[in-house]
């Protein structure tokens, strides 16, 4: 529920490190008062250093925060007007419900009478009337968090965060629980900050949701905005599930992909530009094989999904994940179609590894930390005083490998995008630089790899 427009929490160009970890990277972010807002992003991305910046528990290295208009960012967390829940309930197991939410309360010194009545209003807010007298021990996981809200809200908060707190419990208690924050968020009429890597409970719960990866906002939009448009392959992948594919922007309106030119809405990409094509699956129609089929394919699987069935078609070298409320048998033939304004087109952030380095000498460069053998450079083109040169890799021509030893440098696998007929992977070097890597092989999340670039496919831009 948005109360108004008025902004509450600024957070202006903040950056946080830890050593020579980069955790958050230059955020703003305005959230306005009685918004209900999500901040979703994979494990690592920086979601709880944003939430524990805004709750006071950590300093930003960089920038600066303002809630209610005040500059709080060197605030001690006791004295901002924000309360935070956790994914751990971090109740007092030696005191009973009452004496957990009347703690801080307590402190404060409130006169018996008042805060009894508080303690009340609050417990009834979180459905746990006549609960004040139970040990915490002997609630439910979905009881106790219940309990741990009562806690925060106790204060009358103007923000509310929320760090994963419906993590540690049961899918139906956590449906369950879904349901009531949007209530409850509804009847305190407060802002809520929410930290999640779950898309669905974001897709649910929030007025406007913050993608972030690795340290950056991806996007911030509506749930409408975010699944709909998502802005790059990274959100896509990350809210819902989609084909992405590589493809080409023929010219405006016009996109070539699985081997294949199709009609869509898009402009201004220029002609011959490679682009991210996304498609739902959805947003595919799936048919008997006749004339009308934009793709024509074989079903390499069928699996029902509760309401709809999911299929994999194989078209051509492709594979296309579909949903329909029919199934189609494995083996059949069928045909698919897709209308031009269901097909998303995203300018590519990249179309090769780009790396800064230094030429070492004739057959040597250095850039990832590491000196690399490559094609013989011009005695002309070496720069004379050490000036750094550009490198280029393709995706393609990164070799990853299993040993981590074997490789030239090491790495850890940090996201994976299938793109139909390959894998797209961003390793993280050691070096903490991103090597992005085009494979057939299947690597999963987190794996400890080795790198090796030959000679031949290293291009030297001097
Ligand atoms: N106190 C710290 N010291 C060093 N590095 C840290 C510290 N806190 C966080 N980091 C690093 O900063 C990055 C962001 O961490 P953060 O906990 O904010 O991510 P997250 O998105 O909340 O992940 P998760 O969902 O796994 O909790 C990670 O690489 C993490 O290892």
């Amino acid at each position: 529920m948005q109360n108004d427009n008025k902004t509450i929490i600024e957070i202006n160009n903040v950056s946080k490190f830890f050593g020579d970890k980069t955790a958050l990277d230059h955020i703003n972010l305005s959230i306005r008062k009685g918004e209900f807002v999500t901040i979703l992003g994979p494990s690592g991305c920086g979601k709880t250093t944003l939430l524990r910046l805004i709750a006071g528990f950590q300093t930003a290295s960089e920038g600066n925060i303002c809630i209610s208009g005040k500059e709080i960012t060197q605030t001690p967390p006791h004295r901002r007007p924000v309360n935070t829940v956790f994914q751990k309930y971090a109740l007092f197991p030696h005191l009973n419900v009452y004496d957990n939410i009347a703690f801080g309360l307590k402190l404060k010194k409130m006169p018996k009478q008042d805060m009894t009545r508080k303690v009340k209003a609050a417990l009834k807010m979180v459905g746990m009337t006549d609960y004040e007298y139970r040990d915490v021990d002997s609630l439910s996981g979905g009881q106790q968090q219940r309990v741990a809200i009562a806690r925060a809200i106790v204060n009358e908060p103007e923000v509310l965060l929320l760090d994963e707190p419906l993590a540690a419990l049961d899918l139906k208690m956590r449906k369950d629980m879904q349901m009531e924050l949007k209530e409850m968020h509804k009847r305190l009429g407060i802002t809520f900050v929410y930290v999640t890597h779950d898309q669905e409970e974001a897709l649910t719960l929030s007025d406007t949701i913050v993608v972030m990866s690795e340290g950056k906002i991806q996007q911030i939009g509506t749930p409408t905005d975010i699944y709909n448009e998502p802005i790059n392959a990274f959100v896509a992948d990350f809210i819902g599930e989609s084909n992405i594919l590589n493809g080409t922007m023929v010219k405006d309106k016009l996109v070539r992909f699985c081997g294949q030119e199709f009609e869509c809405v898009d402009e201004g990409f220029g002609e011959n530009a490679p682009v991210d094509v996304v498609i739902r699956p959805e947003d595919l129609y799936i048919f008997p094989v006749s004339d009308r089929a934009q793709l024509r394919g074989v079903v390499q699987s069928c699996i029902f999904k509760g309401v709809h069935y999911e299929m994999a078609v194989m078209c051509a070298d492709y594979e296309i994940i579909v949903q329909d409320y029919h199934a189609f048998e494995v083996g059949s033939e069928v045909g698919l179609l897709v209308k031009p304004f269901d097909i998303h087109i995203m300018k590519k952030e990249r179309t090769c590894n780009v790396f800064e380095g230094k030429v070492k000498d004739a057959t040597h460069v250095e850039f990832l930390g590491c000196e690399f053998e490559c094609a013989p450079i011009p005695s002309e083109k070496i720069p004379e005083n050490g000036q750094p040169v550009r490198i280029e890799v393709d995706f393609d021509k990164v070799i990853l490998q299993d040993d981590a030893e074997d490789g030239m440098l090491t790495g850890e696998v940090k996201f994976i995008l299938y793109k139909g007929n390959h894998y797209h992977l961003t390793v993280l070097s050691d070096w903490d630089e991103n090597v992005f890597v085009d494979t057939n092989d299947v690597w999963d999340d987190s794996d400890r790899v080795g790198i090796t670039i030959r000679p031949q496919d290293i291009r030297v831009i001097v």
